[in-house]
């Protein structure tokens, strides 16, 4: 299998350091993850939906949203910005359509407060909506809508962040990295999900660059002076990253701020100020889901014409679709252990208050 996204290049540089680490058993690590959270002064709900999440993400080698951001949920939770025991209130705004305020806590919680009512209006309606807002996004997005897919729907979700990419030609960052995420059933496999930012690499893979000492692909991103680099410094102290695809991603960008933020009652990126926070690094804006019952198009053979599709995509030549890579590492790591480098071991564990 090639990775030839720079993102992935990055995220399989930080992988490859970490591929040699002490292998830990999944359940370990998710106890491990949520002794931190506690301390940290999340309730234990939050809690164990944040180090299963997070777990999840190591596990899978979505490493840009693994344990590496484990100090950033703590640092945001320590300076006061996020509130770890927040209680979502949840509204109907029609027979399919949730209005979720996450009363600035941890969107996940949130999502999975009204999880269940979205999955029934689903199965009335055949289609429904959740706007999530004031809510803190800090991980992928393939946990949120992959379930969804399991169990025969289609998902789509959009998460905006914080003013860190520019838009094409700009010199101001207005946009997040905005990250989207589609899953759909495969007949006979696995779901096939797409999750990935609307720039040309995930902050967070800019910020291991910078850790590990490697440059970012040319076209990336750019510097305090709106100058080209491959300094991931640069892009961080001052710069800023680029949409992919130059105005075709500036477009889904600009389509994420509108559905996460305008349409939820979230932040938009730029509108996210943490400077009486500092240490914070959590987002606080919005999230959209939409849930489609795909039985409703009515041709009784939607997921196997969805493994149809994909056969020849790869008949085709392209050598594997999106969320293999995640799948063959997650049985590869539940069999084996996630790896750990000992250092961020030791860290995680000087987090959780163990001896
Ligand atoms: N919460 C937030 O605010 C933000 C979160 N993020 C998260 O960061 C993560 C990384 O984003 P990003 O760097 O854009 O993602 P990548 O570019 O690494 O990957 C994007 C998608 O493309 C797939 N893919 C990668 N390489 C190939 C290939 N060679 N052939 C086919 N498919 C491929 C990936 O599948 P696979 O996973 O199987 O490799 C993934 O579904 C995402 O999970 C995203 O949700 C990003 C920005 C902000
Ligand atoms: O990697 C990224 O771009 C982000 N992850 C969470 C907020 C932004």
């Amino acid at each position: 299998m090639s990775d030839e996204t720079p993102s992935r290049r990055a995220a399989a540089a930080f992988a490859q350091t970490t591929e040699t680490g002490t292998p830990v058993a999944f359940a370990d690590l998710v106890a491990l993850l949520e002794r931190i959270f506690r301390r940290h002064g999340t309730s234990e709900r939050v809690a164990a939906i944040l180090a299963e999440n997070c777990a999840s993400c190591e596990r899978d080698g979505s490493t840009s949203h693994g344990v590496f951001r484990i100090p950033g949920y703590v640092n945001s939770l320590k300076s006061g910005w996020v509130d770890g025991r927040a209680e979502p209130t949840v509204e109907e705004a029609g027979p399919a359509f949730l209005r979720v305020d996450a009363a600035n806590g941890f969107a996940q919680p949130a999502f999975l407060a009204a999880r269940d009512r979205l999955l029934e209006m689903v199965r009335e309606s055949g289609v429904a909506v959740m706007a999530i807002r004031n809510s803190h996004h800090f991980s992928a997005l393939w946990p949120d809508v992959e379930p969804f897919a399991r169990e025969g729907l289609v998902a789509l979700s959009f998460v905006n962040s914080f003013a860190c990419v520019v838009p094409p030609g700009g010199k101001a960052a207005v946009y997040g990295t905005n990250p989207m995420a589609f899953a759909t059933p495969v007949a006979g496999g696995d779901p096939m999900v797409f999750d990935q930012a609307a720039s040309s690499m995930a902050n967070g893979d800019v910020r291991i660059a910078a850790r590990e000492g490697h440059t970012i692909p040319p076209g990336s991103g750019v510097d305090r002076d709106g100058k080209p680099t491959t300094d991931p410094k640069a892009v961080l102290d001052g710069g800023a990253l680029l949409p992919f695809g130059g105005h075709k991603g500036g477009s889904i960008a600009f389509m994420i701020e509108v559905l996460a933020a305008a349409l939820t009652g979230g932040k938009y990126s730029r509108e996210v100020d943490w400077s009486a926070h500092p240490g914070a690094e959590t987002p606080c804006t919005g999230q959209l889901f939409i849930v489609i019952d795909p039985e409703r198009g009515g041709t009784g053979a939607f997921a196997d014409r969805v493994a149809g599709l994909i056969g020849e995509v790869k008949q085709a030549g392209q050598d594997r679709m999106p969320g293999e890579r995640r799948y063959a590492r997650r049985v590869r790591t539940l069999r084996d252990g996630i790896p750990l480098a000992p250092a961020r071991l030791a860290e995680l564990r000087a987090l959780a208050g163990d001896a």
